[in-house]
């Protein structure tokens, strides 16, 4: 478990510079499985996560939910039967701040907490 997911998310000051290359590459590691992807020419971190049921990833999705809503930091969440896609961006500075990276290990802490709603191969 990565030790992200025990950090809490700060207040981001609008204006701030979003997170360099440089510490966006070395946070990454950190977080397996998240992909860096470019949408609306903002980068965002992005993983899929799949369930054996619907009801699974709806669960997932509230949980998820619920810990964003306690941050004060919120994904783009889409929901298809079977799978979850969730992305972390940060938009009061249309980029990547380490809250972006906390929110990705307190995703996957999540979904590791939920052994039995995942298919044989995740
Ligand atoms: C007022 C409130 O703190 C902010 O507007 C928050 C709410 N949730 C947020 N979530 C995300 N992902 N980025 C933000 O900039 C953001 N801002």
């Amino acid at each position: 478990m990565s030790d992200l997911s025990r950090e809490q998310c700060v207040k981001p000051q609008k204006g701030m510079p979003p997170l360099s290359g440089n510490e966006v590459d070395n946070l990454l590691p950190l977080a397996e499985g998240w992909l860096v992807i470019d949408s609306e020419e903002v980068p965002k971190l992005q993983k899929t996560f799949r369930f054996k049921r619907y009801k699974d990833a709806l669960d997932f999705v509230v949980a998820v939910g619920w810990a964003a809503d306690e941050q004060d930091h919120h994904p783009k969440i889409t929901i298809e039967y079977g799978k979850v896609t969730v992305e972390w961006w940060t938009h009061v500075i249309n980029g990547l701040h380490r809250n972006d990276f906390i929110m990705a290990a307190k995703t996957d802490e999540i979904y590791r907490s939920r052994e039995d709603t995942k298919p044989r191969i995740s």
